[in-house]
């Protein structure tokens, strides 16, 4: 989701094993010369998620281990979550709405699905209905924090207990 902190912990997580970080935002934004507030604006929906499909499937050929941020909704169109998954181990930091709402509340106007939510009340029915929709998704994640404010070592953590127990 928008706010769980994807972006943040992943740059943490390549620091700390040691790999290169990307943010899949970043590299669509870096491909098209413009950010992902003025594709969508320019573009629409339909056309972002055909862009993200598609770098996407470019990135994951990328040799050697890293760490990749997503956007909240990457995993929920385009079987991008099937690609994900055959490439690597998919993380999902599941965080309350409520907290989500708290993060991007500053930032809302820029992001492009929130726009249309300026204040804590539509975005919080806004967070609430785009969870609902996208959960189906995100519990197919192989490893999934529930810690509001997942850390590098919260992720040791999960790893430790996937690699042991399968
Ligand atoms: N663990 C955290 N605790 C508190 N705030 C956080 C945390 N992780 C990220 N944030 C803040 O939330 C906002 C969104 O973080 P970001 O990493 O861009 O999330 P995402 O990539 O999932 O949209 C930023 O303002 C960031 O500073
Ligand atoms: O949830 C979404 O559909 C989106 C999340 C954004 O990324 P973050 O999750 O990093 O904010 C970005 O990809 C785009 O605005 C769409
Ligand atoms: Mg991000």
């Amino acid at each position: 989701m928008p706010g769980a902190g994807k972006t943040t912990l992943g740059r943490a997580l390549a620091v700390a094993y040691q790999v290169p970080f990307l943010d899949l935002d970043e590299e669509i934004t870096r491909r098209e010369q413009r950010s992902i507030a003025a594709i969508f604006a320019a573009e629409g929906e339909a056309y972002f998620r055909g862009r993200e499909a598609a770098v996407l499937r470019e990135v994951l050929q990328r040799p050697g281990a890293f760490v990749l941020a997503t956007g909240g909704g990457t995993p929920c169109f385009h079987h991008n979550l099937e690609a994900l998954q055959q490439t690597g181990l998919v993380l999902y930091l599941e965080v309350p709405v409520p907290e989500l709402v708290r993060r991007v509340l500053a930032s809302a106007a820029t992001r492009p699905l929130l726009a249309a939510a300026p204040t804590a009340e539509a975005l919080r029915e806004r967070l609430d209905e785009t969870l609902r929709a996208r959960t189906q998704f995100y519990a197919r994640a192989s490893l999934c924090c529930t810690a509001p404010a997942c850390t590098v070592e919260d992720v040791q953590r999960l790893l430790g207990a996937y690699y042991t127990t399968g």
